[in-house]
């Protein structure tokens, strides 16, 4: 059993504040994904394969726009392209460092290092590392950050391009989104139990209501439809269900 889970960075950051860490909210989620290990059995066979990814939230959004970088226009300026690369290293050194005080054995994999988008956009992504630390046992934490672009220099990638990525690449069994919302809402603000396609969901869907370089949940709803396995969008009391195989929040399957 593979899984795919991504933190969203307005669930382990505030958002509004630059550089923050929520800490209270990022050490809850790292119990609760060491729980899970624990549940049951001291196997990790529920879902032997995790890898997690982390969003900005207030780390690489507020760089990405300070130097005018979004997934589409890029930078040939080195230093914008480390400020944004630093700052999400950063926020990562802190994701490590909770998991690890769990006993979660997470190891980072640095996108910049290993992507790459052709002229027209698309990204390629080798996944030999994240396959081998699964294969030997640990948790690869990706993050969104920049990478190298033809013709742009540099452009961001979102975390939910990477989880898309990996889904698809890992022929991922459960692929999960944990952002502050409870699920996608609809316009009366209820949580949509189940989204097969973008026009059942275009009215209420808006972009986020933070710095956010990447599109909030519109272009994370459009992208989920595209994959292959069903994806869930759950708040931060959904990452325990849905890593014992419930169905938290909103269910997308295209
Ligand atoms: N219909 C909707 N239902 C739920 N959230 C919505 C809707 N329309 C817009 N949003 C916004 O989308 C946000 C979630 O997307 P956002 O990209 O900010 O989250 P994230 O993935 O947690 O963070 P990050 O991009 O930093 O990783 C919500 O906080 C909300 O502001
Ligand atoms: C802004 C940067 C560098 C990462 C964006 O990742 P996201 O928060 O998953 O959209």
């Amino acid at each position: 059993m593979t899984t795919v889970l991504k933190l969203g960075g307005s669930v382990i950051t505030d958002k509004d504040r630059r550089e923050t860490v929520d800490l209270p909210a990022l050490e809850a989620a790292a119990t609760a994904v060491a729980d899970s290990f624990a549940d049951g059995s001291d196997e990790r066979d529920e879902h032997e394969d995790l890898v997690i990814v982390h969003g900005g939230g207030s780390y690489g959004h507020f760089h990405a726009e300070e130097h005018g970088v979004s997934t589409t226009t890029g930078t040939h300026d080195a230093h914008g392209a480390l400020a944004i690369h630093d700052a999400m290293k950063r926020l990562n050194g802190h994701v490590l460092d909770a998991f690890g005080q769990r006993e979660v054995p997470t190891l980072p994999v640095h996108p910049f290092s290993v992507g790459a988008r052709d002229a027209d956009g698309d990204l390629t992504f080798p996944l030999s590392s994240v396959r081998t630390m699964l294969d030997e046992g640990f948790v690869p934490v990706l993050h969104g950050d920049v990478v190298a672009h033809a013709g742009e220099g540099v452009t961001v990638v979102s975390g939910d391009e990477l989880v898309v990525r990996l889904a698809e690449g890992l022929d991922a069994d459960r692929v999960g989104l944990c952002s502050t919302v409870p699920g996608v809402l609809d316009t009366d603000d209820e949580v949509v139990p189940e989204i097969r396609e973008f026009g059942d969901v275009a009215a209420a869907l808006g972009g986020s209501d933070s710095t956010d370089v990447t599109g909030g949940m519109a272009a994370k709803v459009r992208s989920l439809l595209d994959l292959g396995a069903p994806a869930h969008i759950f708040g931060p009391d959904g990452i325990a269900p849905f890593l014992a195989g419930e169905s938290p929040g909103t269910r997308i399957d295209g």
